[in-house]
């Protein structure tokens, strides 16, 4: 090991500022590890609709039970707290992040709109501003675990749109929406290379103010020209979702506060929205397969000892107990047996049985870095305590089986340590 010390080295700046970006990275990346499905709702241009694309199928899939978030990253005119009737939402900041508003339980929701002073106030933005900005509602807000993250994008095919998609990677899909006039449709082309561009895949183009439905005799009129989504698509190659009529209805919700999908019976308009939700929801069943194919792999790389790096020669390992055994739920353990091994020629160096401070959110987590543990193996654990363990640098493995810590402690060291479920994923 060298002996200079990190400030009298000519470097120490760079290296200072390149392990904060890369704290940040690792801070991006977890937040996005917790979504299982991303998708960005575009739009080649300005008001055609996609941010009432975006909050309706995002009312929809929380409606049905997903734990949803929606951010609105529109910086020019961002319109979904209006739409949620969510206007005088403020957010507050728990734990050094933005807790986002909560609509009908199920539905998170953060907009630039909800750090404005008033509805008139305007922004102008520098670029690097706004980046910084799109970046921050991905990484300093407190999604949780979620099932889908829905993104309404600032229009076009510029900086901003590309920012998002880059930051959320190849795995989020995309939501086109356009509108039925040639200028527009347009717009869309450029949309979808642009997708092609980034890779990421285009779940479909939706035509939305696509004719208009008479509600007293039912009949349908083309007000633009239609039919330019669907010819787009085959041309793209890439799935048409369906036109969304224009319905007075949809403005009404709007006004109201109230996403349409949610408050509206039967009509055109919500037979198509719920058409656009299919791929949607089909994203659910495809990431399904593939976790019950990972959980079904017995044991995983990071319950090998490779996994973990040794602190002078040694791992310390944490495991909470209960009547001398595994105890199921990390936070109400009576103690913790800390071992100290060798991951090497896989030994217990030593081992001894500690009584943690009393239960309270956050002091487990301290109190374990304090001790210097490596690696806490348990049965079950909130994401909130492995978010704080992981925040200190401690690898974490859940659903450990049931047995004495020592017997867990050798099947790790031997590689053979089988996982299931975590019995307290909360
Ligand atoms: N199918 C529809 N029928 C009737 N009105 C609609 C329909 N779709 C959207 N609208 C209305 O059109 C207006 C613009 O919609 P929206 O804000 O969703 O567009 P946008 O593309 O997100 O715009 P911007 O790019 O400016 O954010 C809103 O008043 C909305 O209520």
């Amino acid at each position: 090991m060298s002996d200079k010390a990190c400030g009298s080295c000519s470097t120490a700046s760079d290296c200072q500022s390149r392990s904060k970006e890369q704290e940040k990275n690792r801070k991006l990346a977890h937040s996005l590890s917790r979504i299982k499905h991303k998708v960005v709702v575009l739009s080649g241009k300005g008001g055609v609709g996609k941010s009432s694309v975006a909050a309706n199928v995002a009312a929809e899939l929380s409606l049905s039970g997903c734990r949803v978030g929606l951010v609105d990253v529109d910086v020019h005119g961002p319109s979904i707290p209006r739409l949620f009737g969510l206007e005088d939402s403020r957010p507050v900041t728990r734990d050094q992040k933005l807790v986002p508003a909560m609509w009908n339980g199920q539905l998170l929701v953060m907009s630039l709109g909800f750090l404005l002073q008033s509805k008139e106030d305007s922004v102008i933005w520098r670029g690097p501003v706004k980046m910084g900005l799109i970046r921050q509602f991905l990484e300093d807000v407190d999604w949780g675990d979620l099932d889908y993250l829905i993104v309404d994008c600032p229009p076009g095919t510029g900086d901003e749109p590309l920012s998002v998609v880059q930051l959320l990677g190849h795995e989020a899909h995309a939501l086109i929406v356009t509108s039925p006039q040639d200028v527009a449709v347009d717009d869309v082309r450029r949309s979808v290379n642009f997708c092609r561009h980034t890779g990421n895949q285009v779940l479909g183009i939706v035509e939305n103010m696509s004719g208009f439905v008479c509600p007293r005799c039912g009949e349908e009129a083309h007000i633009f020209s239609s039919g330019g989504g669907q010819k787009l698509a085959q041309e793209m190659q890439v799935p048409f979702l369906g036109g969304i009529p224009l319905d007075p209805d949809m403005v009404k919700a709007a006004d109201e506060g109230m996403p349409f999908i949610a408050r509206q019976a039967e009509s055109p308009a919500l037979s198509a929205l719920q058409k656009i939700l299919e791929p949607i929801k089909q994203l659910q069943g495809q990431k399904d397969f593939f976790q019950d194919q990972l959980s079904n792999l017995q044991a995983s790389p990071s319950n090998t000892p490779d996994s973990v790096r040794p602190q002078n020669g040694a791992v310390k390992i944490a495991i909470p107990l209960a009547q001398g055994r595994l105890c199921q739920h990390f936070g109400h353990c009576e103690l913790f047996a800390l071992f100290s091994v060798n991951t090497e020629d896989k030994t217990i160096l030593h081992q001894e049985q500690l009584t943690p401070p009393p239960h309270e959110p956050g002091v487990l987590p301290n109190w374990l870095a304090e001790k210097e543990a490596g690696l806490v193996i348990a049965g079950g654990m909130g994401s909130r305590a492995q978010d704080l363990l992981r925040e200190k640098g401690i690898r974490i493995i859940t659903g450990a089986p049931e047995g004495t810590a020592e017997e867990i402690v050798k099947s790790w060291l031997d590689g053979n340590l089988v996982t299931g479920q975590n019995a307290c994923d909360h």
